[in-house]
């Protein structure tokens, strides 16, 4: 390791329980089998695969590679936030590489021997609300920079998995990513998926990419070389006799909707039986008051902001961010522990899938740091 600071740690620890379901979606390969079906010059059957997990963060790729049940070890995980990187470590015993990437080596990555290679870069350059610099972002360097080290590396990686927002597959970061793919002998399959299609209740499409080098190859050619973007739900849908009619997307929507598991599965209280104390490893208890009028529910008088709230037992949410709760707008939903009541009634959103869309007069948020809550100008929310 050229300039990356190393610290030593217990290594991974990698029991963690996670519950998440697991999905065999139509066409996207299945894991497990792709790799068990590789077969190369630099890696035997019966030997786990090596991977190297870039942009580590909290570990999300870990988890997900574990709950894929494929026989891997993470040789190493690199991030320069130490935050991120004690959160992984609590998580997995292993402390990451703390440092830039785009400081890395060719020399370096041969080091590891990785089979295969996990990337989630910055997503920044790429989003909506961002300034879509794209490449010019210096955020997007070091991902450009690893990918340019592949023709140098004397065992490049056999497989890639990169993530990020959508926004990415039409950046020129994305042009030239699978410019030097083609170049290195790489075959891609891309997939835009949302949780959501996987009964998980988090609304959240991301872009996805998988590349294998050649002579390898993936189990369905059917979307080589392609951008597969599929609305539909991706799990046991055929199952359960709900099919996705092309003619009744609201209705179809609904039904996939339904089929996800609430938030609740997936939160931690401290005390199951009174849920307004909240894990404080997740999300802040936010209690949600308002002196909305009934004569004001659904004519969109006075309305001063549209406010996304979702409940204990909702099926969706918005992506959670780190300004979560500071700004009324792009940092996700606001998690209510308590219901919004309006003259004894619950308030819940018209199509009956408990997201609350509701025109808030006068909202008051009291959270845990009592922050006010932000609009995007910067000016604070009465
Ligand atoms: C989109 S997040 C990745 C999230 C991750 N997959 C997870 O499960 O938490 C991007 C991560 O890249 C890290 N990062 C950004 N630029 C970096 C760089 N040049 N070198 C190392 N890490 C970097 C950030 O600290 C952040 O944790």
């Amino acid at each position: 390791m050229s300039t990356m600071s190393k610290k030593k740690s217990p290594y991974a620890n990698t029991s963690n329980n996670v519950d998440m379901r697991r999905v065999d979606p139509p066409f996207v390969e299945d894991p497990k089998r792709a790799m068990v079906e590789e077969s190369s010059s630099n890696h035997h059957q019966d030997q786990p695969w090596r991977v190297l997990e870039f942009y580590s963060g909290i570990g999300g790729m870990r988890y997900s590679i574990m709950k894929a049940g494929v026989n891997a070890t993470i040789v190493e995980a690199f991030d320069i936030n130490d935050v991120a990187n004690d959160v992984y470590e609590y998580n997995f015993g292993h402390r990451p590489y703390q440092g830039n990437i785009q400081t890395l080596s060719a020399a370096d990555l041969d080091s590891y021997r990785a089979h295969a290679w996990l990337l989630s870069p910055p997503c920044q350059p790429y989003t909506r609300q961002g300034l879509q610099k794209g490449s010019a972002d210096a955020r997007a360097s070091s991902f450009l920079k690893i990918l340019e080290l592949i023709p140098e590396t004397s065992q490049p990686p056999l497989m890639i998995f990169v993530e990020n927002v959508v926004g990415f597959e039409t950046s020129d970061t994305h042009r030239i990513m699978i410019e030097i793919l083609a170049k290195g002998d790489f075959v891609t399959q891309e997939f835009i998926l949302s949780p959501l299609q996987f009964g998980v209740p988090y609304s959240r499409p991301r872009y996805f990419c998988l590349a294998k080098r050649k002579p390898s190859s993936f189990q369905s050619p059917l979307v080589n070389n392609q951008l597969f973007w599929s609305p539909s739900p991706l799990f046991e849908l055929e199952a359960n006799n709900i099919v996705n009619e092309s003619n009744q997307p609201q209705e179809s929507c609904d039904q996939w909707l339904q089929a996800c598991e609430p938030i609740e599965n997936f939160l931690e209280f401290k005390n199951p039986s009174n849920q307004m104390e909240m894990g404080s490893g997740f999300l802040h208890t936010t209690v949600v008051s308002t002196n909305i009028s009934e004569s004001d529910e659904g004519n969109g008088s006075d309305v001063t902001a549209n406010i996304d709230i979702v409940y204990p037992d909702s099926k969706r949410c918005c992506c959670f961010t780190k300004s979560y709760y500071r700004y009324v707008k792009g940092t996700g939903s606001l998690l209510a522990t308590v219901q919004l009541c309006i003259a004894g009634k619950q308030f819940k959103c018209c199509c009956g899938c408990s997201i609350t869309h509701v025109p808030i007069h006068r909202t008051v948020m009291i959270n845990q740091s009592q922050a006010p809550l932000m609009l995007e100008d910067g000016n604070e929310y009465k």
